[in-house]
C-alpha cells in the first residue's frame, strides 16, 4: 500500500505524536509499504522518507507549544506532495491543528484516516477549531483516537466517534536494557525517575518537587534522577535544600532512555492533566520499573485503574510522597512482572497491524470526495488560496 503520513507538529521539537508517527512509519516499511511523511520542521538523521513541508511558527496551546505550520506556501507544498505520492490512503494526525493537516484534509483525493491524540478541555477545543475546520471533517473516511479519553474529547466536540488504537512503542529495547549501575538503586538508596519536558507544567515536575523533601525525610538514600529538555525551575528550591537527592540528566537518547527506565525502581509520572495516552508510562513499564502515576483518565486506563501500577491524587505532592515511600519500601514484583507483560499489548508489531485494518477498510468503502466542493460550497473561495 501507498501510505501518506501528514503530522501538524515540527520534528524541531520532537513530542509523543512525531514519534508516534516515525515509529507507524518504521513499521509499515519493514512490513513491505511504501509510506511518505509530510511535516513541518526537519531533523537530523531523518529518514529518507520524510518530507519538510517547511519551518513552522510556535503556538502556545494545551499547556505546551505547538510549532505549526500553515499558509498559502504550504498549501502548494501539500498539494505537491499529494500528487507526486499517488497514494492510496492519506493518514492525516491531529487534522482539525491549524497546520499542514489541514491542507491535506482540504486537498486529498484519496480516502483518508484521521487519528486523534489530544485530550482537551471544551473551553481550550472552542479556541483551537474554528467553524471553518469542521466541515471538512466530512472528508475523513475512517478515525481513529488514540484513548478513551482522546475518543471522549472527539464525541463532545466534534459528535463523531472513533474506532481506539493505542500509541505504539517498540518494546524490546526496553525489555532487554540492561541496567546501569550509575542509575541503579539499592534498599537504602533507590532510584525514582522522571522523563519530560520539563518547563511545561503539565508535566508535572512542580508535584514531584513538592513531594520530594517528605521521601527523603523517610529514605534518606532515595535519588531522583530527572531526565528531559528545558529548564528544572520548578526544581531550584528543592535542589538546594537536598542537593544530594537530585541529579538532573538534560535530554538523553533512546538508548539511554531505555537504560534509564530499566535502571529505576519507580517510574514517576506527576503529569497535571492534558494527556491523551501517556506513552511514556507504557515505556517503563517495558522497562521493568514500577510505576506510580497521577490518576488522571488516560493514566489509570493505561495503568488499569491501579493494577498494573500505583495511582495517587492528582497535583497532591502529600499523597505522592506517601505513595512513593510505600512503593519504594514494599515493592510489588508481582505487579511491575504484570505491566512489562501487558507493555506487549502496546507493541508496534501488534498496534500497526490495528491500523492498517482500518487503511483496508477506508480503502474498500469510501467514495471519491468530489475535490474542492466542500471548501467552495462553505466558503465561496476557490481551492488553492489557504
Ligand atoms: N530520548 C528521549 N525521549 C524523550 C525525552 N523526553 C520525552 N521523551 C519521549 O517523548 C515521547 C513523548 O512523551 P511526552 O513528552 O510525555 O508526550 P507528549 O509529547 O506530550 O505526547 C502527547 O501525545 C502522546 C501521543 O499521542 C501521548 O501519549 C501523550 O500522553 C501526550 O498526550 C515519549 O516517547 C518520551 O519517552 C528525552 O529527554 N529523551
Amino acid at each position: 500500500m501507498k501510505i501518506g503520513l501528514v503530522c501538524p507538529y515540527s520534528f524541531e521539537a520532537p513530542g509523543g505524536v512525531q514519534a508516534h508517527i516515525l515509529d507507524l512509519s518504521q513499521q509499515l516499511i519493514s512490513k513491505g509499504h511504501s509510506v511518505s511523511i509530510l511535516a513541518p520542521g526537519s531533523f537530523e538523521d531523518a529518514p529518507e522518507w520524510f518530507v519538510s513541508v517547511g519551518e513552522a511558527v510556535p503556538v502556545r496551546f494545551n499547556g505546551s507549544v505547538a510549532r505549526l505550520s500553515f499558509g498559502p506556501h504550504i498549501g502548494v507544498r501539500t498539494r505537491a506532495w499529494l500528487e507526486d505520492g499517488h497514494f492510496d490512503v492519506v493518514h492525516i494526525h491531529e487534522p482539525g491543528s491549524p497546520s499542514v493537516g489541514l491542507h491535506a484534509l482540504m486537498n486529498a483525493e484519496v480516502p483518508i484516516v484521521a487519528t486523534f491524540h489530544a485530550a482537551l478541555d471544551r473551553s481550550l477545543l472552542r479556541k483551537a477549531t474554528s467553524g471553518l475546520v469542521q466541515p471538512f471533517f466530512e472528508r475523513i473516511s475512517a478515525r481513529i483516537a488514540v484513548s478513551e479519553e482522546a475518543r471522549r474529547t472527539l464525541m463532545e466536540h466534534h459528535d463523531v466517534d472513533a474506532v481506539v488504537i493505542p500509541n505504539g512503542i517498540f518494546c524490546r529495547p526496553f525489555v532487554t536494557a540492561q541496567a546501569s549501575p550509575q542509575w541503579g538503586g539499592s534498599a537504602e538508596a533507590p532510584t525514582v525517575v522522571f522523563l519530560g519536558r520539563l518547563d511545561e507544567p503539565r508535566k508535572g515536575l512542580e508535584v514531584l518537587a513538592g513531594a520530594i523533601g517528605d521521601v527523603v525525610d523517610h529514605i534518606p538514600g532515595v535519588r531522583f534522577l530527572i531526565a528531559g529538555r528545558g529548564e528544572a525551575q520548578a526544581l531550584a528550591a528543592v535542589r538546594d535544600q537536598y542537593p544530594q537527592a537530585i541529579e538532573l540528566l538534560g535530554e538523553i537518547s533512546d538508548a539511554e532512555k531505555a537504560t534509564l527506565l530499566s535502571s529505576a525502581d519507580v517510574y514517576v509520572a506527576p503529569h497535571t492533566g492534558g494527556e491523551s495516552f501517556g506513552i511514556v508510562l507504557v515505556e517503563a513499564m517495558a522497562a521493568g520499573a514500577a510505576v506510580v502515576a497521577s490518576d488522571i483518565p488516560a493514566f489509570s486506563a493505561v495503568l488499569n485503574d491501579g493494577r498494573l501500577g500505583r495511582l495517587f491524587r492528582t497535583a497532591d505532592s502529600s499523597h505522592l510522597a506517601q505513595v512513593l515511600v510505600d512503593e519504594l519500601r514494599n515493592p510489588n514484583e508481582e505487579r511491575t512482572r504484570l505491566a512489562q507483560e501487558e507493555s506487549w499489548r502496546y507493541d508496534w508489531s501488534t498496534v500497526a497491524e490495528q491500523i492498517l485494518a482500518v487503511y483496508q477498510v477506508a480503502t474498500r468503502t469510501t467514495e471519491p470526495v468530489e475535490t474542492g466542493t466542500l471548501w467552495e460550497r462553505l466558503s465561496g473561495r476557490q481551492r488553492g488560496h489557504l
